[in-house]
């Protein structure tokens, strides 16, 4: 294999069958300047300061991201105390009370995107409409899905809503174009709130600095390609709180959070229980929950860059029946890169053999349109057509 798809050789098949689990440790090793002499990989100038070790690292990114768009990063030197600190932080904000959660949400959606919401709805698949008892029994939920005759087993909860409620964050700085954060002070909040959760922010985009070196080397570009897209980035943070079920799910497979693609680069997440599943080869598969892992996914936004060679996944939040009744946490990391970077299919990403009318399967789109346009059509005001994805 080579590390970026660029020439006319067909798609490399699928044999990726499980989350791949990738150790970053080898990345951030210092090691001697040596050249590689492995005929296969480009000798770019940005491989020749790799060692082999990491080398294979770009290498195994590079076959998670076309195959599989998941993947759990290891000994990715994530400091554990920020990331216990904003557990605590997230515990204690989800645990006030409903009147005093309220206080934290914004007044406007547009001007302010970001504080506490509950039950926002992310599924953009089929919903059923909450009038009904919001549950599906298994039978039913076969037999209504007339395109999907095949053997699916899981029975839906179909709900209008996610079942979870949020808190999020974007970005501290008057370049990225989104406004200042605004903390709000309320009687049961920790003052330590802000600074653990903004401190886990901080760390976040260093961690996705380092991913999108790595993603610039597997898309045989100088390693920095991505620095200078990131400079005033959009990112946000959601910490995520499921609620626990008022009773046993039984026989109910319940979704707690509705099949989505992310919208933005990459999410890192981190997630305290089980739940997260990914579609891969038209069947829901569990991730597994590891320690001292992040889990890795690509977001439309880098589907489209690199011209569909990589993939943004469909997954959703289930709650396996072991597990009934537990209340579940997250944190998501949406990388979001600058607003006024453009994007458009990377040219080591266009296939040259094609014809050349469709080689370039997207115009080009700045990012933060492309946000914003994946944004209003999720809220159903505008059509996925706006999203100019097609030529
Ligand atoms: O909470 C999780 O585990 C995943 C949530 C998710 O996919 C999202 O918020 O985009
Ligand atoms: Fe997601």
């Amino acid at each position: 294999t080579t590390i970026a798809a660029a020439d006319s050789t067909p798609q490399e098949p699928i044999d990726l069958q499980q989350i791949p689990l990738i150790d970053l440790g080898p990345w951030f090793t210092e090691i001697p300047i040596q050249l590689q002499t492995n005929s296969n990989i480009q000798q770019e100038r940005s491989f020749l300061a790799l060692n082999k070790a990491q080398l294979e690292v770009v290498e195994k990114v590079y076959q998670a991201c076309r195959q599989v768009g998941f993947f759990l990063i290891q000994n990715h030197g994530f400091d554990q105390s920020v990331l216990n600190d904003t557990w605590k932080a997230s515990q204690e904000f989800f645990a006030m009370s409903t009147e005093e959660k309220i206080l934290h949400k914004t007044n406007n959606e547009v001007e302010y995107p970001y504080g506490y919401e509950q039950s926002e709805s992310l599924a953009k698949g089929k919903q059923l409409d909450r009038a009904s008892d919001q549950r599906i029994l298994l039978d039913d939920a076969v037999s209504s899905d007339s395109d999907n005759n095949n053997n699916h087993t899981d029975a839906l909860l179909m709900m209008g809503k996610d079942l979870k409620e949020t808190f999020s964050i974007g970005p501290n700085n008057p370049r990225s174009g989104m406004p200042p954060r605004r903390w709000v002070q309320s009687p049961n909040l920790p003052p330590t709130f802000p600074s653990a959760v903004g401190t886990y922010y901080r760390h976040m985009e260093r961690l996705s600095l380092v991913l999108l070196e790595i993603f610039a080397l597997a898309l045989n570009q100088d390693r920095s390609y991505f620095e200078d897209k990131m400079d005033h980035h959009q990112s946000a943070l959601r910490l995520a709180h499921y609620f626990p079920l008022q009773e046993p799910n039984g026989n109910w497979h319940v979704v707690r959070a509705g099949a989505h693609t992310d919208y933005g680069a990459l999410t890192i997440l981190a997630a305290q229980d089980h739940g997260l599943e990914v579609m891969l080869h038209d069947e829901w598969i569990p991730v597994s929950l590891l320690k001292d892992t992040f889990i890795i996914n690509l977001g439309d936004l880098m589907q489209r860059w690199t011209n569909d060679k990589w993939i943004s996944t469909m997954h959703r939040v289930a709650m396996p029946s072991t597990e009934a009744m537990e209340q579940r946490y997250s944190l998501a990391f949406f990388v979001n890169i600058n607003g006024d970077a453009v994007i458009e299919p990377l040219s080591s990403c266009i296939d040259s053999t094609e014809d050349i009318t469709t080689r370039h399967k997207y115009p080009p789109i700045t990012a933060g349109e492309h946000l914003m346009a994946k944004h209003l059509a999720s809220m159903g005001e505008a059509e996925n057509s706006l999203v100019g994805d097609e030529l």
